[in-house]
């Protein structure tokens, strides 16, 4: 009686505790989330402008040995200008061209974006275009390694300035009805304003990231392979080249399955896309290479041999896992993988109101972002080649580790608001995202 008493009186208690500590909960993640947002709004948009506009230059000057300053670095030089241009044209040109087009996913508001679809006929002339010119400009190679810092220099000033464009014209001139809610004005430079907003009658993200910032990853590295290779091919820099120009030619053959990423789906178009694929990929996804000029690699013939070797590999199973989703959605799920019918789940979508399916079969049954794994062990790949140098041919393997671990949380958020607690049933099918069984 006694101990049930007890039992009696202490129930109540054990509850009010409980409230107390989950009203305190409360309380802390609301702080948190406070905390997160301030941190979001008003801390990262500046020190991310603050630290990564000159980075990129910085590394140049670490790059080539005895450089002094120069203001040119910073406006450009004429040389730089008119390289510069002609490539902005060129890329526009092409989207410009009467031809297929690929109709994107619609947005939330109903907007279909409508992109050109020519991507591997651009990359294709682009790069032959290029090697061409070596015939007219036996330098060109050279002048363009020489010229880096101010090409870096004159891409900082033509992107932060389409940024503000993008961010007037999206605060006063919003092309599509979708309701922005106003937020702090570096914020908005930083995130961008328009999901999918248009300039001189092409998509801007469609110009920025798929013509400009890749095709000048590519331009670029095979112009510093060439000026490394004035007294011969090093084995090296060639498996960091031919590495990465597989990954390239890959992203032009899958260009259309872009349109249905992070990048163009939900990331609007202002300085972190933007600026990122007019300055950061032309100058710090190349930079492995670029470092390779001056700082020729070390390694043997054979050795650099099954590199490239393995490099490719790696890049064909990252593109493996990206088709056999395609495949998946492509035939509603009507495939069969890795020898036997996929597998999936049904998941409603709570915005569209239409339900979807997850693939449980293949790579995708294995880990949530495998594909994500084996981007970083290409780049891993085609750093390597840098060894013995210290950490400044892989500065570009350490940043994709943190963009792709962030992008997992920042994905896997979207799919969480998307499919409610079907994703979270999914997860508990496929546990790990992106290294079984650790993570
Ligand atoms: N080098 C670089 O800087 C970067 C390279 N990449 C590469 O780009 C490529 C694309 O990556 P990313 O854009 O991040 O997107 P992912 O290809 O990883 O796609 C993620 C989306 O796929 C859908 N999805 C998730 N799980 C399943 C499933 N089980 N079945 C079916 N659909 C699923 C969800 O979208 P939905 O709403 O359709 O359900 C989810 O949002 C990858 O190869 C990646 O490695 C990516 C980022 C940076
Ligand atoms: C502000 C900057 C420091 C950060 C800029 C980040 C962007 C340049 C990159 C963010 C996501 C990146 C990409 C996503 C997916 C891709 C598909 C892949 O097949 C090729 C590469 C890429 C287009 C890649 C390009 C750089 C980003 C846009």
């Amino acid at each position: 009686m006694a101990a049930k008493k007890k039992q009696k009186s202490s129930a109540p208690v054990t509850s009010s505790v409980e409230k107390k500590t989950s009203k305190a909960e409360k309380k802390g993640s609301e702080a948190w989330k406070r905390m997160k947002t301030i941190v979001h709004n008003h801390v990262v948009p500046p020190l991310f402008l603050v630290f990564f506009t000159p980075i990129v230059q910085v590394l140049a000057l670490k790059a080539i040995p005895g450089i002094p300053f120069e203001w040119d670095r910073i406006l450009g030089n004429a040389y730089s200008w008119k390289v510069v241009t002609i490539f902005l044209s060129w890329a526009l040109t092409f989207l410009l061209i009467p031809g297929r087009t690929f109709e994107g996913p619609a947005t939330s508001f109903g907007y279909v974006p409508v992109y050109a679809d020519n991507g591997l006929f651009y990359y294709a002339t682009t790069f032959i275009t290029y090697l061409g010119l070596h015939f007219v400009y036996p330098n060109l190679s050279l002048d363009i390694y020489h010229n880096m810092p101010y090409i870096l220099g004159s891409l900082n000033i033509f992107a932060l300035a389409l940024c503000l464009i993008l961010l007037i014209m999206g605060k006063w001139r919003p092309q599509t009805s979708e309701k922005m809610p106003s937020a702090p004005i570096l914020l908005e430079f930083y995130r961008g304003m328009e999901i999918h907003p248009r300039l001189l009658g092409v998509d801007v993200k469609q110009w920025t990231n798929c013509r400009v910032g890749m095709m000048a990853w590519q331009i670029l590295i095979v112009a510093f392979l060439i000026a490394g290779g004035r007294h011969g091919v090093n084995p090296g820099h060639l498996a960091n080249v031919v590495i990465q120009t597989f990954y390239i030619t890959k992203f032009y053959y899958w260009e259309t399955g872009y349109f249905n990423t992070l990048d163009i789906t939900l990331d609007r178009a202002g300085y972190y896309i933007c600026w990122g694929c007019l300055v950061w990929v032309p100058g710090f996804y190349t930079y492995s290479s670029f470092y390779l000029v001056a700082h020729p690699s070390t390694l043997t013939e054979q050795a650099a041999f099954f590199v490239a070797l393995l490099g490719l590999f790696i890049v064909a199973v990252n593109y493996r896992i990206d088709y056999e989703k395609q495949l998946f959605r492509a035939t509603n799920g009507n495939c069969r993988l890795w020898g036997k019918p996929a597998k999936s789940m049904a998941a409603f979508n709570q915005i569209s109101k239409r339900t979807s399916t997850l693939l449980l079969s293949g790579f995708w049954g294995v880990g949530r972002h495998l594909n994500y794994t084996f981007e970083i062990i290409a780049a891993f790949l085609w750093c390597f080649p840098g060894y013995g140098y210290g950490i400044w041919s892989f500065l570009y393997f350490f940043f994709l580790i943190g963009l792709l671990v962030h992008r997992c949380y920042r994905d896997e958020e979207k799919c969480s608001a998307k499919y409610g607690h079907f994703w979270n049933d999914y997860c508990k099918r496929v546990p790990y995202r992106m290294i079984p069984y650790v993570f």
